[in-house]
């Protein structure tokens, strides 16, 4: 039987709820199904259809997310892409990647998409690259801070979810447009992301929120007791603060709660916490991929962000996916700002569209990429000039799964 794509209906969710459970090996649950209803908008999510069933999806979530350098941007925020057990390897991924990229380019809303990988190995061939790396991060339980350090005297003290929510969405507003990676969060967001009834614990405490004037945090605890006492694990969700000193002021609260053994906090791979300590060796640190990211469309997605150096070269870029991409642009910097043409110049650099991606964020340096053989320089120092423009001053992260 032939295979059919379209966007959804309402009358289509309950098999869009049940179709992605089915895909993540998971049982559907009418909560959840609830819980997410408002952050969809059903004509941004494609569905592959078999006859009547819904056999695959792909959707896109409307957020804006901080770039190096300027204001967000709006990005396509890919999630529940998933293909029935059954109907695999048969090209319905590929086929709900192509509706969507070029819908979306279509569309001229968003330049830029990006996700969350479930496997590693999924999203190169459709031109992402591996835009940041997070950290699973785990301090033992009083890790002392080196002498320098100033957590000042403003009281860090728990409160009422009620109470901390709207401080915490508040404050989050402030500083999330600076922080490449942040996505922009409304009420609906909000809920998802710290979603808390039995279900979304696994089998950890309900979350407990610690506020401060310019910082808070939001917790879990594992409790686990053993021959010698509790050992219980603090999982921290989110800690955001203005200020340095209420950044250390959260952290040392975290690390000096009664019982706990460790602190466990899938944070930003370049978390501060790391320099705060006075034995740095006390932090074990492992780095996963993830945000994962796509120009949709290279000029208007290089002109929206900033860049730390002027440069001036002429990009040779492959992309076989989303073929507008694929042309000669020329990327002038000059004074901060930045404008993308096509030209028929001799190239300085040929890349593709995925390594473009990759160095989006500011944290995937150009240098590394052409060491790993994803770039190619054809004049000497301009890989060097490019991959220093594209940095960004803090490595990139997304605090929140999508
Ligand atoms: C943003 C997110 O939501 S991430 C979540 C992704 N979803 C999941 O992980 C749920 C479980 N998995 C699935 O639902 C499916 O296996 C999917 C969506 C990953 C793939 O769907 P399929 O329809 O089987 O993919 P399709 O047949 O289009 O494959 C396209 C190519 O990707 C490859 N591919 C597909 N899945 C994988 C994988 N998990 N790892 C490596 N390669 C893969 C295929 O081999 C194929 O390669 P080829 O073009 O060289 O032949």
């Amino acid at each position: 039987m032939g295979l059919t794509i379209r966007t959804l209906r309402e009358a289509d969710y309950q098999a869009f709820g049940d179709m992605i459970a089915a895909a993540f090996l998971a049982d559907p649950s009418p909560s959840d199904a609830a819980l997410e209803r408002p952050l969809y908008d059903l004509d941004r999510v494609h569905g592959v259809f078999e006859g009547a069933e819904l056999i695959g999806s792909a959707g896109a979530f409307v957020r804006t997310m901080a770039v190096p350098g300027a204001a967000p941007q709006p990005t396509a925020a890919v999630t529940s892409v998933g293909v029935k057990p059954g109907h695999r390897r048969r090209g319905v991924l590929t086929s709900l990647m192509r509706a969507q990229l070029h819908g979306l380019h279509d569309d001229g809303l968003e330049a830029v998409a990006a996700l969350w990988a479930s496997e590693g190995a999924i999203y190169g061939r459709y031109g992402y690259g591996l835009g940041a790396q997070f950290t699973d991060l785990r301090l033992p339980r009083g890790a002392a801070f080196h002498p320098g350090v100033d957590v000042g005297a403003d009281r860090v003290r728990e409160a009422p979810r009620e109470e901390a929510l709207p401080l915490a969405r508040a404050l989050y507003d402030r500083v999330a447009a600076n922080r490449p990676g942040y996505l922009n969060r409304g009420a609906a967001e909000w809920e998802y992301h710290l979603a808390d009834d039995e279900s979304h614990r696994d089998g950890l405490s309900a979350y407990r929120f610690v506020l401060h004037p310019r910082g808070y945090a939001v917790y879990r605890v594992k409790n686990e007791w053993d021959d010698r006492g509790p050992r219980h694990e603090l999982n921290v969700r989110e800690l955001t603060a203005e200020d340095d000193q209420a950044y250390a002021a959260l952290y040392r609260y975290l690390l000096d709660v009664d019982l706990t053994a460790e602190l466990r906090y899938f944070t930003g791979s370049d978390d501060p916490v790391f320099h705060l300590l006075r034995n740095p060796r006390l932090a074990r640190r492992s780095n996963r991929d993830s945000p994962w990211v796509r120009l949709v469309d290279l000029d208007r997605a290089l002109t929206g962000r900033g860049y730390l150096s002027d440069v001036d070269v002429v990009l040779d870029v492959t992309d076989d996916f989303c073929p507008w991409n694929a042309d000669r642009w020329r990327l002038t910097v000059k004074e901060g700002e930045a404008a993308v043409r096509r030209v028929t110049d001799e190239p300085d650099v040929t890349l593709d569209i995925s390594a473009l991606g990759a160095a989006f964020l500011g944290g995937t340096r150009l240098t590394t990429l052409a060491r790993a053989q994803f770039v190619r320089e054809r004049r000497p120092g301009a890989v060097r000039a490019l991959s220093h423009a594209f940095l960004g001053e803090t490595a990139p992260h997304c605090p929140e799964v999508f």
